[in-house]
């Protein structure tokens, strides 16, 4: 059973520097104290949704809007010394598996029941490796509150035959909810040591909420900021993953700077036809904010896709994915191969493979179809012909 946080006297500051309408309505009201308070919800306990974790936490205690215990529903596991995962996050205050040697803060409660854990928050943080999603959505059909909003930090979509959708909106069709995005150059790692980063939250129209999602992440460390576009951002981020599994290949086979230089931008490249393809209303801006070239970058350099790609291509596609990650990540899921699957898809059902030789050849590598050093033959036609340029 998941302890319950009791609420400290409340002394929190209001919003500082940045006051809020709901600030200013409850301090000209003369009641402060009853102005609304959030109280927020993390669905996920991986290596990002435990830093998500400790940002959130940190805030909380500080501002007057939130309510201070964040809980953070933890996908049970049994771990090798034979006790719950949740129960030591309990205990220690720290995720001993997915994020070692960092505490969450005190007021983080991590709750193995999903739907105890969902049931009195306003915010909702989803952050799961995106392949588990549809499955807990539909857990969650008719369980959260009628005033909740949602922010999905995940990077991923999902393809069905009526076609492709993304994870922000299929939280927003299943469970009623308006879904920001939240993306950015962020592993998770380097932020939980508190290493300063960007990250870019993506709203549709409501540019109040966008601003609460900002306040609740913001920290001196990790600078948050706004853009009206949730599908150019998350599109940044699910692309991206893509890219790194191509730039982990040039890795493995061990061709340089200047090749892994030019498949990402020959990435960046199908990143923006694709996602204009598929949202005309896309801004060419969201690419120059952190969840787009900034993150591609940080990617292509120290994530995880990269890192199990190199491993692939060193092995000459001998092992399987599915054995290197399990070998390299402890636990922990990539995205990128089964987003280049989803996106292969798409190419299909559209008709668009030839606009996008490195996505598609990123697939055909994946699955054994080509030899990684495809890679630079086949995404090298975007230069020869500039196919994706030209969109
Ligand atoms: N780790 C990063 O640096 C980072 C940074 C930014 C964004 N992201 C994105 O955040 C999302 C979550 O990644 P993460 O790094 O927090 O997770 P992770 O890869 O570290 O961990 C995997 C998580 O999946 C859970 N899980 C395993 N089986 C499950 C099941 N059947 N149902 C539900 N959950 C299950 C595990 O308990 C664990 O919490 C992904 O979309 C990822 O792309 C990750
Ligand atoms: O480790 P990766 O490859 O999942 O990438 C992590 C983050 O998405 C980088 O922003």
């Amino acid at each position: 059973m998941a302890p319950s946080l009791e609420a400290p006297q409340n002394n929190k500051q209001l919003e500082g520097g940045e006051i809020t309408t709901e600030d200013i309505s409850a301090r000209s009201n003369g009641h402060e104290m009853n102005q609304k308070k959030y109280r927020v919800t993390i669905v996920g306990s991986g290596n990002w949704g435990s830093v998500a974790a400790k940002l959130i936490a940190s805030n909380t205690l500080k501002l007057s809007s939130f309510h201070d215990e964040v809980r953070m529903w933890v996908f049970e596991e049994t771990l090798q010394t034979g006790e719950k995962l949740t129960d030591i996050i309990n205990q220690t205050n720290e995720n001993v598996k997915y994020l070692p040697g960092i505490k969450l803060g005190k007021n983080v409660v991590a709750d193995p029941d999903l739907e105890r854990a969902v049931k009195d928050a306003n915010m909702l943080v989803f952050v799961t490796p995106h392949q588990f999603m549809e499955g807990i959505c539909k857990r969650l059909v008719g369980k959260i509150k009628g005033d909740a909003q949602a922010i999905s930090l995940i990077k991923g979509m999902e393809v069905k035959m009526e076609g492709p959708r993304m994870i922000s909106s299929l939280i927003n069709e299943q469970l009623g909810v308006n879904c920001c995005v939240l993306m950015g150059a962020n592993i998770a790692n380097e932020i939980a040591v508190e290493k300063f980063s960007e990250a870019t939250i993506g709203y549709r129209e409501d540019e109040e909420v966008a601003q609460r999602w900002v306040r609740l992440f913001s920290t001196p460390y990790f600078l948050v900021s706004a853009v009206q576009d949730v599908e150019g951002v998350e599109l940044c981020g699910t692309l991206k993953n893509v890219v790194a599994i191509a730039a982990g290949f040039v890795d493995g086979l061990e061709m340089g700077n200047n090749t892994k230089a030019a498949i990402m931008r020959i990435g960046l490249k199908e990143m923006k036809a694709f996602s204009k393809l598929m949202f005309p209303s896309v801004k060419d801006s969201t690419f120059f904010e952190s969840c787009g070239v900034a993150d591609l970058i940080t990617t292509c350099l120290g994530g995880r896709n990269r890192k199990v790609a190199e491993a692939f291509a060193r092995t000459g596609g001998k092992r399987s994915f599915n054995e290197l990650e399990a070998e390299l990540l402890q636990g922990q899921k990539l995205q990128g191969v089964s987003t280049a699957r989803e996106v292969y898809e798409v190419l299909n059902q559209r008709g668009w493979q030839e606009l996008f030789p490195l996505f598609r050849t990123v697939h055909e590598i994946c699955i054994g179809r080509l030899p990684p050093s495809a890679i630079v033959q086949h995404s090298g036609s975007a230069t020869k012909f500039s196919v994706a340029g030209r969109l």
